[in-house]
């Protein structure tokens, strides 16, 4: 899937929220979308989904079978959790069983007879996260799940979103409190002045994420500093010599 030179803005007269945005999504891939507030993060999510289209640019190649959640779930709706979900599945074209699966993993099973506008913030939150689920999703988008989410179902997300990309699945979440940092591959964009960056990954457990600095100074001090950036806990190689034209003033 490939967002192309994509540029939104809500009206005519509105501010440019993105600029330009590029980014080409793989088969498996899981991307966390970060920025500060008011950005433009549920926009480009809105926009992965295809719920809103690019003022100018394209995304192109998007899975068929699009999976959205949306940060608030529209809960003012006169439906049970499970008529919602039902005609949910019936405009999805797959079986009713996919209900009873979800509802379990996501620990919804007892909410299924509640109707929608009595649900938490929290529960109306879970009910969101099924619907995207249900179809098995090419490209599944979420916006802020965690947000709200009980501890187990915040545990169980990271396995579902594994499970998603793995069988080819295309995930993109935006997640400010970083609860996928530790997910293994996880690739980071940053939403920031209309721009959209592609940040460093974090790095994997058990590795640490080092900064290499190159540093010159005169011989005679470098096995003295060496020593003492490696009490500091730097990990330090002394690899050569250099000769360099230096000023009395730098030099001093
Ligand atoms: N439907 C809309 N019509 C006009 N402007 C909108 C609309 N939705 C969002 N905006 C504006 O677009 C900008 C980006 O909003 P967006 O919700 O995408 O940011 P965000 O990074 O997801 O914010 P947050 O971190 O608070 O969730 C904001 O200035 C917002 O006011």
């Amino acid at each position: 899937m490939r967002i192309a030179s994509l540029s939104f803005r809500y009206g005519r007269r509105d501010p440019w929220i993105l600029s330009d945005a590029g980014l080409v999504l793989d088969a498996g891939d899981v991307v966390e979308v970060t920025g500060p507030n008011g950005t433009g993060k549920s926009t480009l999510l809105r926009l992965v989904a295809g719920l809103l289209r690019p003022v100018r640019g394209s995304v192109e190649d998007r899975p068929r079978v699009v999976g959205y959640a949306p940060e608030r779930f529209p809960a003012d709706q006169p439906f049970t959790v499970s008529s919602y979900l039902r005609h949910m599945a019936a405009v999805r074209r797959v079986s009713t069983d996919a209900i009873g699966r979800w509802s379990e993993r996501l620990g919804m099973d007892h909410l299924l007879g509640q109707r929608l506008p009595d649900l938490s913030k929290g529960s109306a939150h879970k009910v969101g996260l099924a619907q995207a689920l249900l179809a098995e999703p090419g490209l599944l988008v979420l916006d802020e799940p965690f947000a709200g989410l009980d501890a187990a179902t915040r545990a169980e997300l990271p396995r579902i979103i594994e499970d998603v990309s793995a069988r080819g699945g295309i995930v993109v979440v935006s997640d400010h409190q970083g609860d996928l940092r530790a997910f293994p591959g996880l690739r980071r964009c940053e939403v920031r002045d209309r721009v959209v960056r592609e940040l460093e990954p974090v790095a994997e457990a058990g590795e640490t994420a080092l900064t290499v600095l190159e540093v010159a100074v005169d011989p005679s001090r470098a096995s003295d500093l060496a020593d003492r950036l490696r009490a500091e806990g730097c990990t330090v190689h002394i690899t050569g010599r250099i000769t360099a034209r230096v000023t009395r003033e730098a030099a001093g």
